[in-house]
Order: C-alpha cells, then sequence, then structure tokens
C-alpha cells in the first residue's frame, strides 16, 4: 500500500499577511525523492515551514508524517518534528563538541537517557552515512562534504519519514555534491522520503527525480528544469 507522508490539500501559505503559495496541493510519499526549486523568495522556505509546522495551516488541510497540521497544538509540535529530519544551513553542527558529542546531544534533547541505546544509535547513524570514523573528531576536522554527511546522521537519529533538506548541497563541489545526493537517494530507498530544496541545477540534471516549483504564487507538480 502507498502511504502518503505528506499530503497537503489547498493550502494557503501566509508569511505575516502577504500570501505567499496560494491553493497549494501535494502528496508525497513514503520513500519518494523530490526536489523543490524556483527563484529566490518564491516560497520554498515558506513551504518547509509549514511541513515543519513553523506556519500554521490556517485555509485547506495537511498531514505530515500522521499530524494534521491543522489544528496541531504547540505541545505536539516537538513529536512532529522527532518524524522529521532536518538538513539545513542555519541548522549546523556544534563546533565546540566532537561529533558523537553533538548526536548524543540531539538524543538526549529527544529523549534518549540509556548510554548504551545512545551510543549504538550514533554508530548506526553514522555507519548510514560512512562516517562511524569521524566519532572523535570536531567539526573544524572535517571537510565541507564530511561535515554534511553528519549533519544528515544526525538527522537521520530517531528513525525519521521524511528528510527535509535545505539547499544540502550548496557550498559543496560538484564531485562531493553528488556524493551527497547518491547518499541522500540511497536513504530514501530505505523508505525515508526526501523533499531538497535546492537551486543547484547541476545536480538536477545529473540525477534527475520528480520536481515540485513555487512560481507566481503557485506550487507546480511534475515542473521541468528550465535555466
Ligand atoms: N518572516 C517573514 N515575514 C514576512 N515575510 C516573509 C518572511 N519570511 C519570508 N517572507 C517573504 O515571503 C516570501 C517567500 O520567502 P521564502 O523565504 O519562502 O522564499 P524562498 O523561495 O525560500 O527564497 P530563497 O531561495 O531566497 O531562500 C518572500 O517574498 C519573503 O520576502
Amino acid at each position: 500500500m502507498i502511504q502518503n507522508v505528506i499530503k497537503l490539500d489547498n493550502v494557503d501559505i501566509y508569511q505575516q499577511k502577504h500570501l505567499v503559495l496560494s491553493n497549494v496541493s501535494l502528496s508525497i510519499d513514503k520513500g519518494e525523492f523530490v526536489y523543490l526549486i524556483g527563484s529566490t523568495g518564491s516560497g520554498k522556505s515558506s513551504l518547509l515551514k509549514v511541513l515543519y509546522a513553523d506556519l500554521h495551516v490556517q485555509q485547506g488541510q495537511g498531514m505530515v508524517a500522521g499530524f494534521n497540521l491543522k489544528n496541531i497544538k504547540d505541545a505536539e509540535v516537538p513529536f512532529l518534528r522527532r518524524k522529521l529530519g532536518i538538513v539545513f544551513q542555519d541548522f549546523q553542527l556544534l563546533t565546540d563538541r566532537t561529533v558523537e558529542e553533538n548526536l548524543e546531544f540531539v538524543l538526549k534533547a529527544t529523549g534518549w537517557n540509556n548510554d548504551k541505546s545512545m551510543n549504538e544509535r550514533i554508530l548506526e547513524s553514522l555507519d548510514n552515512v560512512g562516517m562511524r570514523s569521524k566519532l572523535k573528531k570536531y567539526p573544524h576536522e572535517l571537510s565541507g562534504g564530511e561535515q554534511q554527511r553528519i549533519v544528515i546522521a544526525r538527522a537521520l537519529l530517531n528513525h525519521p519519514e521524511i528528510i527535509l533538506a535545505d539547499e544540502p548541497t550548496g557550498n559543496l563541489d560538484p564531485d562531493i555534491s553528488a556524493e551527497i545526493l547518491l547518499l541522500l537517494k540511497k536513504i530514501s530507498e530505505a523508505g525515508t522520503a526526501v523533499l531538497m530544496a535546492t537551486h543547484d541545477h547541476y545536480t538536477i540534471n545529473k540525477f534527475p527525480q520528480r520536481i515540485i516549483k513555487c512560481e507566481n504564487g503557485k506550487l507546480i507538480d511534475n515542473a521541468v528544469l528550465t535555466l
């Protein structure tokens, strides 16, 4: 059975009083990989904010990872966010902690308290991104691509249903971007949906997938990449 992990029906997305995207409908299935494109200011971040319940749904209906966005209570938002792995540029690693401590910090903040289970989960997540050997390293001892892999490992810790990635290849050179993309694809094939906002046309052309696009106040499905 195909399962929607994201389903929006006729949602209007506002920033303050400003209607950014109107009548947004979107379905994303378990394990799907989808690019989110659109020019600067077109509404990509606003759409992601709706999905992690930072912006409220007033008009229309929205479900994400089993949570109803229309009537979600503030106290439930952290539980929704545990079902989401967030890979954003402005959510970087803590520079004064090792990789292990960075991941442990997130586990403790999300209710884990058994040292052995935490240690096992940290190693599993690092194995998923090929970074087990970096356990004791500080972020500044890692390359940009390695840091991004650790950010992805951190996003995987709580077995999310969806990864929301905002420009995950933004500061990386093309070869390293391709590695990160392949890693996110592998994660989606293992059952976690990936929604990736990007301006990186090179990567989209190299690894074509379904594209959704913010344009002129609307969300267009199955969009075509135009330069
Ligand atoms: N906090 C805010 N308050 C008011 N308006 C905002 C706020 N954040 C964004 N906007 C406006 O909403 C619109 C969409 O912005 P959004 O950040 O979603 O675009 P974006 O596609 O993510 O752009 P970028 O590619 O530059 O990140 C823009 O017109 C922006 O000015």
